[in-house]
């Protein structure tokens, strides 16, 4: 909890002018509305004693008046803390994006996109949600509910009393009634976030599905999971009434006391009509503030909950920290590994002291079977986690040394997977950096091949591709992100070859690409195919975590002996 204090503080400290003038407006707003309905008190008075019409016109006037000034202060007061709530929420969601980002692998690996979501936009939301409406009505309402009690003490001490004893019980009730309906809330919630878990795994299978014939299932399942959201929508919907109905009937023995009350008193005149009217209007607005701060209380709970979800993210490590920095020579880089060894599990080693060198501009093909870790060979290296045990140098420098920044500029990954974003062709190749001139995307899209295909294009370079490169094929998101690399102009690049089939000619044309781009370069090459390694200088055959075989791949084909030979020949390994 202090630490959900803390972090709030944190965001709400640089806003803080916003906050003391919103208090200061949200107090005015709690008066004005206290003493607005005096004046129809003193109206009611007025008119009952005979009073002159001058005298009653100026009430009406002021009257009128005030009520134009609260609700330009409430208006006001609304849109201020509206604008608090998403101007320090919306940093903090900038932070937990780039904090997400730079979170290690494995963290990624427990948390899924959809969690991470979750946390960034829904809990951030609720928070924003709970800033715009728990400032403004929960603070602004108790000050209105205690002004209404106090005021009506003056007005009335017997008026006063009743409203008190009313309040009161009407806290508790509320209280007690609004446990009764939260499990149904929450039961709500879960079929919800359920009932989206499923649209969103079904639609993102589309073509499985379709491809299976299983679409009359998937629709059968969705009925199903429709059916208990309306049972869920009705348990709770009947429970949320039982708060109100017991509101509304404390409301009606409230209106009933004063009115009770008003008779006697004013039949034995020792109460004016003008203090009944006030009165029974404090009571009616007495039970709305109330009914409006149990109900903002509720989301102060999930606020409360979303903090406390946020503060886990925000206050997670990464297991991959920046290095103090240290100098790199200029140029193609060295790249060694000194017996290092990875676990991602404890017990389970995915790499065994693996041990390579390559002079600057030296390039490797890295061979094995799935699993025996040659994905995580690249991973180490540009640090997406770090080496359990060893020894990884770039250019002489241990890669722990570097900053993070340092190391991932010299460094670049092209994994197998390539995703495109929902973006211009533009923000794809630069991945939304806006200082990249139009000639150098230009030039890297002529780089790998592409100059034809981007000259067809409606839009040039403005032309947008679809989320996940759906208008792609798998060859043009290949050789995008070749174009990728060719813009970050890296000294060493870790090439995670596709592992799908290309058709012969986008095959030969990712081959030329390919060899552009580890021109001058350092490369590891994660090789699926043989055909990509035939022109790499050295091979290192990998099986179950351990190097089984390293060498000049000109003197592995020359040996009849070596698995690389084997490979070729179609043996196997
Ligand atoms: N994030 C992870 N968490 C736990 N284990 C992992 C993780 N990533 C990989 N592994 C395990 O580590 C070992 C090496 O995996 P790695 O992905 O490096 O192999 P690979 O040779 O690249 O496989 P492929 O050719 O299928 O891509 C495997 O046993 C794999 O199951």
């Amino acid at each position: 909890m202090s630490r959900s204090i803390a972090l709030l503080r944190q965001y709400l400290a640089p806003h803080w002018r916003k906050a003391t003038a919103l208090a200061v407006l949200v107090l005015l707003n709690a008066g004005l509305s206290v003493a607005i309905p005096l004046m129809l008190g003193r109206f009611v008075d007025t008119a009952q004693t005979g009073g002159e019409v001058r005298a009653l016109l100026v009430i009406a006037g002021t009257f009128i008046g005030l009520t134009l000034v609260n609700q330009v202060i409430v208006s006001t007061a609304a849109y201020h803390s509206e604008d608090l709530g998403w101007l320090a929420t919306n940093r903090m969601r900038a932070d937990l994006v780039g904090h997400t980002l730079d979170l290690d692998q494995d963290f990624h690996q427990r948390h899924t996109p959809g969690e991470l979501i979750e946390r960034v936009d829904g809990d951030v939301t609720t928070l924003a949600q709970f800033f715009s409406s728990f400032v403004f009505h929960v603070l602004g309402n108790t000050l209105l509910a205690i002004g209404i009690v106090v005021a009506s003490f003056f007005l009335d001490w017997r008026i006063g009393l009743v409203l008190l004893t009313f309040g009161v019980a009407a806290v508790l009730v509320l209280r007690r009634t609004q446990h009764v309906a939260v499990p149904y809330f929450t039961a709500l919630r879960q079929t919800n976030a359920d009932l989206s878990g499923f649209l969103e795994e079904r639609l993102a299978a589309t073509e499985d599905i379709r491809g299976n014939g299983t679409r009359n299932h998937v629709v059968g399942r969705l009925t199903g999971l429709l059916d208990e959201l309306t049972r869920s929508m009705r348990r709770a919907g009947v429970a949320s009434r039982a708060s109100s109905s017991a509101l509304e009937l404390s409301v009606a023995l409230a209106t009933v006391g004063i009115l009770a009350l008003g008779s006697v008193l004013l039949g034995a005149g020792t109460m004016t009509l003008g203090a009944l009217y006030v009165g029974y209007h404090y009571a009616g607005l007495l039970s709305m503030t109330l009914f409006k701060i149990s109900y903002r209380i509720d989301q102060l709970q999930l606020a409360v909950a979303s903090v406390g979800r946020i503060a886990e993210i925000h206050d997670r490590p990464s297991a991959v920290v920046d290095g103090p920095g240290a100098d790199l020579p200029a140029g193609p880089l060295s790249v060694a590994y000194r017996d290092v060894s990875f676990a991602y599990t404890e017990g389970k080693p995915a790499l065994r002291e693996v041990s390579f060198e390559l002079a600057p501009g030296e390039t490797m093909g890295l061979l094995g079977r799935t699993g025996s870790g040659k994905t995580t060979v690249g991973r180490l290296l540009y640090r997406g986690q770090d080496a359990g045990a060893g020894q990884i140098l770039v250019g002489g420098v241990d890669v722990r040394e570097l900053t993070l920044e340092q190391l991932r500029s010299r460094v670049a990954v092209v994994t197998q997977d390539v995703r495109l974003f929902a973006a211009s062709v533009r923000d794809n190749l630069t991945l939304f950096d806006d200082t990249v001139p139009d000639e150098r995307i230009v030039a890297a899209i002529a780089e790998v091949g592409l100059a034809g295909w981007l000259d067809a294009l409606p839009e040039g370079l403005d032309t947008p591709i679809g989320e996940g490169g759906g208008a792609l094929s798998a060859g043009e998101s290949q050789l995008l992100a070749f174009a990728r690399v060719f813009l970050g102009e890296p000294d060493v690049v870790i090439l995670d070859e596709a592992s799908s089939r290309l058709d012969p000619a986008t095959e030969r044309l990712t081959q030329g690409a390919q060899q552009r781009l580890l021109a001058g370069r350092t490369a590891i090459v994660i090789a699926h195919h043989l055909a990509t390694v035939r022109c790499l200088d050295h091979i290192v055959v990998l099986d179950d975590g351990r190097i089984v075989e390293s060498g000049r791949r000109e003197h592995l084909t020359d040996d009849p002996g070596s698995r690389y030979s084997a490979l070729l020949a179609g043996v196997g390994a």
